[in-house]
């Protein structure tokens, strides 16, 4: 069964067309990848499935239940997470501090109840050494293993990565993917924006590319990144 359906989801900014007519179907526990270039439309795409901005027309369901126009923290609460390009956590509170907040507010319970599972995903994303340090002093690598756990605290069936490895050296990036493995090994169903496309290519099932916020090709990352639609627009190879 989709945990997830778009079906001609469309969003303009004035005169610029930035999510055109887009339909696809996510099964439960499928990672899909998501790539096309810089401004094709896809941190947009990931505003429009957690409700941050409205389509102009299309349906959005999750879990067999419309959503097109529920509201974000409704849409958290019901299983969508995500992390954001840049991330921002509370510089002053503590790395733990931090998990707590979206656990209990993405979740809709109280610390008792989720205290427990925070020290867990902690431990998970391999941060538990830096529980009690302010999250300000974190690497970059810190800062991207806090944003993945603070999207994983609000317990999310449906987890939304976006550029998660951008930045990172080679090493770093090895030790991201470890983490993202584990937690789709878990059974998170993911959508994953990435430019580092190797990163992406060891996880994902599907792929997904967008260009000028149109869906060219959506299907097994070897078949797509063969296609020499998507080499000429998105990789600039001419064949
Ligand atoms: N709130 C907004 N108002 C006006 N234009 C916007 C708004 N948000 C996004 N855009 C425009 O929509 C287009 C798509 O932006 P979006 O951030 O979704 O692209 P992207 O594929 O995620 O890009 P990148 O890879 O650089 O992150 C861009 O041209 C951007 O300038």
């Amino acid at each position: 069964m989709s945990i997830l359906s778009l079906a001609g989801v469309s969003k303009s900014y004035g005169s610029l067309k930035v999510t055109d007519d887009v339909t696809f179907d996510l099964p439960e526990g499928q990672a899909l990848g998501i790539i096309g270039p810089n401004g094709a439309g896809k941190s947009t795409l990931f505003n429009l499935i957690t409700g941050n901005v409205l389509p102009d027309a299309g349906r959005i369901a999750f879990d067999g239940r419309d959503v097109t126009r529920t509201p974000p923290m409704r849409r958290c609460l019901a299983g969508i997470g995500r992390s954001f390009q840049i991330p921002q956590p509370f510089d002053r509170l503590t790395v733990f501090e931090n998990l707590l907040v979206a656990a209990t507010h993405g979740r809709g319970q109280g610390e008792a109840a989720v205290v427990r599972d925070c020290a867990d995903i902690l431990e998970r994303c391999e941060l538990s050494a830096r529980a009690n340090d302010p999250a300000g002093g974190l690497s970059l690598l810190g800062r991207k293993r806090l944003e993945l756990a603070r999207a994983m605290a609000t317990r999310p069936r449906l987890l939304l990565l976006d550029e998660i490895a951008g930045g990172l050296t080679e090493g770093e990036c090895t030790a991201l993917i470890r983490t993202i493995r584990d937690v789709h090994a878990q059974g998170v169903t993911i959508i994953w924006i990435e430019h580092v496309l190797h990163a992406l290519n060891s996880v994902v099932e599907r792929l997904l590319v967008l260009d000028f916020g149109r869906v060219i090709g959506i299907g097994e990352p070897g078949e797509i990144m063969a296609s020499q639609e998507v080499r000429e627009i998105y990789l600039g190879i001419e064949i």
